[in-house]
């Protein structure tokens, strides 16, 4: 038998057979001891690289599942024969030091080749990465960055890279989609691979991997995609597999020089060509890595990074912590209910040598904010006068292991970074002015200055490095809005999406606005897919992974896709509704345009929402006026607005008939499970003058099936614009024959030609000059 970690239970041929049961002893083992092992999985779409080994299934063989009868009820036990537990012992023995295999394992050298030498292959940044070389990062994250054509740093990157390495204390805040995560992840990186590449393998395989670094985000996405991004820096391994002239690099040690603990990348006088040699000569023009491809060998990682997220096996992700990782990327509520049961982590936290904030603003907002502020905590320096005890205490032995750590933050060493698109100009001055004197507040932190405050720099003056624009939004970005009825807003949205085909992410402000829309799309046939918090998370990924790979669809979203999920080509952010704060804007419409691309984003703003909208862009310096409106075909949203009506009757017709088959099967089902007969006047199969009969539910289901007929009539029906003549291309008042040979006709809207939502935005209207006492409307935003 195999059982399978996870939900699901995957059974196998009895490995245990019922003769050799009777004959060998077994010992009893609890789930955890088990020498699980992962299952390999289709690689769909990206979900596993998404996962980082949390949700891989896990399977493990030889196991008898008994189910023992207790006082506190039915308990199952797992028998192990116990020549079959020894040999199971050992093998796990032999992993136990390396990561989770899968995605989460980052890299492996290969075990034939000096491990040093694979390790520290020189990388000639000079000549392949010349913007990069006078960092000096390791060759590792060289060979990554050339592999992932990351040919330069970005702004935020270069000033943040060497700040860093000099063991300060960084508060970035730089416009989204610039980069940040390797900001602030390259020095972690560079750091503890230099850390690692000078301990040898037998070493380091044989202690349990101290916490090194802790980020902590504030949605599980997030947090996923930041740990998939470090891991992806660590996927590439070994150099000889590369396209590249590798040559060596006498100087790749400049990111450390200046740095206090001086360690640098040791010059092991490897040369041209030490590998294996495949491709060696080749041109660099053509030299395109293939991560992939290098991920061959076995053995435990350099370095490792793993996520920590609820709505994932707990279970799991213990047991990756009990193993040891380097890097640890979790939100806060999960990683605070682990902390409870586990307090060696908890001292690992304070021994921390870097901690991440990214995204410091959202968090207070995802309702983690005590846990957050207890997580914060374990991480202040401890002063013999200002000791604090966290919410649970740790006993004096960890207390005396802590300080045999190697590296210990109550040295002060700890850095801090602190990360995000929006931090008020105000915060970051009292960030950078504030000595860690907020620490003796015992009181839980209530804002996010307060929780800021709680922050224990080490460094006496953090660098604050604000690289924000101007109104916060990036260059690259055209903004556009409409305005119209709420009742409107489904016609306006399905116009955008048909009109400009792509991948739209369309904002809600709540996730009842989600479930409505939901089945109008689908009945649209539209490619759409929600992502909300009550959605399970192994649905949330799905999602998020199908909006990824499908070029064009919809992803219906509330704010927890607003900060800093990467996805690549989004073409436009909608805003269904108007964002709550001027950050919410920000940060929503930074989901496009990112990293130098375009984008666009539409704001929909119904008469009561104008008020808003002036606050929030008063928040940002900007005027309402700024935001120029969209040019709409009037005579093709008339046409859109019928299909819309029979599609919402549809829908409510469907809402109608599921809701009495629920109410019914409800009440039969209580019934059925007292033993009752249901009375004939509570019986909805009856006849009832309330109650629909059978006569009306079959009228129902004639009217759903006729409104369904309907719209498939009207989704089949060409939508044509006024004046086109289809039969005469070359006639009517809009001849469409030049745009037919252009091939730039709309496919969906005929006399349409095909254009960019950018084109088809009016002139900005000209800047109103205020009166003085108009300009400072109350708003908790941007600048608050
Ligand atoms: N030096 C670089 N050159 C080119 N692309 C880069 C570089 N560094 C990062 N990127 C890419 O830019 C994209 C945005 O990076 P990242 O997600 O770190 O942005 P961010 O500033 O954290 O955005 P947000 O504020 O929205 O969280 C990613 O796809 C990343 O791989």
């Amino acid at each position: 038998m195999a059982l399978m970690a996870g939900k699901t239970v995957k059974r196998k041929a009895n490995v245990l057979s019922s003769s050799s049961r009777k004959k060998a002893k077994t010992q009893q083992l609890s789930a955890n001891d088990l020498p699980w092992k992962t299952v390999s999985t289709r690689q769909e779409a990206g979900i596993d690289s998404e996962m980082n080994g949390i949700m891989e299934l896990e399977e493990v063989d030889g196991v008898e599942v008994v189910y023992e009868q207790t006082d506190n009820g039915r308990v199952v036990r797992f028998n192990v024969a116990e020549d079959r537990h020894e040999a199971l012992t050992e093998s796990r023995e032999s992993i136990s030091d390396q990561p989770e295999a899968g995605p989460s394992s980052p890299h492996n050298i290969s075990d034939d080749v000096d491990e040093l030498v694979a390790e520290e292959q020189p990388f000639d940044s000079k000549s392949l990465l010349p913007e990069w070389h006078e960092f000096g990062l390791h060759p590792q994250l060289l060979r990554t960055l050339y592999s992932q054509s990351f040919s330069s740093p970005t702004p935020i990157q270069s000033i943040a890279l060497p700040i860093a390495a000099k063991g300060k204390d960084v508060i970035g805040v730089a416009q989204t989609g610039s980069g940040k995560t390797l900001a602030y992840g390259l020095p972690i990186l560079h750091h503890l691979l230099t850390q690692a590449s000078s301990q040898t393998k037998s070493a380091r395989s044989k202690q349990k991997r101290p916490l090194r670094a802790l980020i902590l985000a504030p949605t599980r996405e997030l947090a996923l995609q930041v740990s998939s991004h470090l891991n992806a820096c660590l996927n590439v391994a070994d150099v000889s597999v590369f396209d590249v002239k590798v040559e060596a690099d006498e100087d790749t040690s400049t990111l450390l020089a200046d740095k206090p603990e001086g360690q640098q990348p040791g010059k092991r006088g490897i040369g041209k060509g030490k590998g294996k040699g495949k491709g060696k000569g080749k041109d660099k023009g053509n030299a395109q890595l293939n991560a992939t491809q290098a991920t061959k060998s076995k053995g435990p990682p350099l370095v490792s990074v793993a996520a920590i997220v609820g709505g994932m096996s707990a279970q799991k992700q213990r047991r990756i912590l009990d193993r040891g990782v380097d890097i640890l990327v979790a939100t806060p509520g999960r990683l605070w209910d682990i902390l409870q049961e586990d307090d060696s982590l908890a001292t690992d936290i304070k021994n921390l040598r870097y901690l991440v904030l990214d995204e410091a603003d959202r968090m207070i907002e995802t309702g983690h904010f005590a846990e957050l502020d207890n997580i914060l905590r374990l991480t202040l320096k401890e002063a013999p006068e200002d000791e604090i005890e966290p919410e649970f205490g740790l006993d004096k032995s960890e207390e005396a292991e802590e300080d045999q750590a190697p590296e210990t933050a109550s040295g002060g060493e700890m850095q801090t970074f602190v990360f995000s698109a929006t931090l008020s100009k105000d915060l970051q001055r009292n960030l950078k002015r504030h000595a860690p004197k907020g620490r003796k507040n015992k009181k839980i932190a209530s804002t996010l200055d307060d929780l800021l405050m709680r922050l224990d720099f080490r460094d006496p003056d953090p660098e604050v490095i604000d690289l924000s624009p101007a109104g916060g939004l990036v260059s690259t970005l055209k903004e556009s809005r409409v305005d119209c009825l709420a009742t409107d807003k489904d016609g306006y949205l399905y116009y955008f999406l048909l009109r400009y085909p792509g991948r739209s992410l369309v904002f809600l402000s709540s996730i009842d606005g989600i479930r409505r829309l939901m089945p109008l799309m689908e009945l649209l046939e539209l490619n759409a897919f929600p992502l909300h918090s009550q959605l399970e998370q192994r649905q949330r990924l799905k999602n998020l992974d199908r909006f990824k790979s499908t070029p064009n669809s919809i992803l219906l979203a509330t704010d927890i896709a607003a900060r800093g999920l990467d996805i690549s080509a989004v073409d436009h952010v909608v805003h269904y509704q108007v964002p709550r704060s001027a950050d919410a804007y920000v940060h929503r419409n930074g989901r496009t345009a990112r990293a130098m691309r375009s984008g666009f984003s539409l704001l929909m703003c119904a008469p009561d929402e104008r008020r808003l909208v002036r606050g929030l862009l008063g928040s940002l310096g900007r005027q309402e006026e700024e935001i120029p409106e969209m040019s709409i075909e009037l005579h093709m949203l008339d046409k859109l607005k019928a299909r819309i009506q029979v599609a919402r009757q549809i829908d409510s017709t469907q809402h109608k008939i599921k809701k009495e088959n629920h109410e019914k099967n409800w009440l039969r089902e209580a019934a059925e499970a007292m033993e009752l007969e249901l009375d004939s006047d509570l019986d909805l199969s009856q006849d009832d003058g309330d109650k629909p009969s059978k006569y009306q539910k079959k009228k129902r289901s004639a009217k759903s099936a006729a409104l369904k007929a309907e719209l498939k009539q009207l989704l089949a029906q060409p939508l044509i614009a006024r004046g086109v003549s289809t039969r005469y291309i070359t006639s009517g008042s809009r001849p469409i024959v030049d745009d037919v040979i252009a091939g730039d006709y709309h496919e969906t809207m005929i006399g349409l030609t095909k254009t960019e939502a950018g084109d088809d935005v009016l002139p900005a209207k000209p800047r109103k000059v205020k009166k003085k006492e108009e300009e400072f409307e109350e708003w908790n935003g941007f600048s608050s």
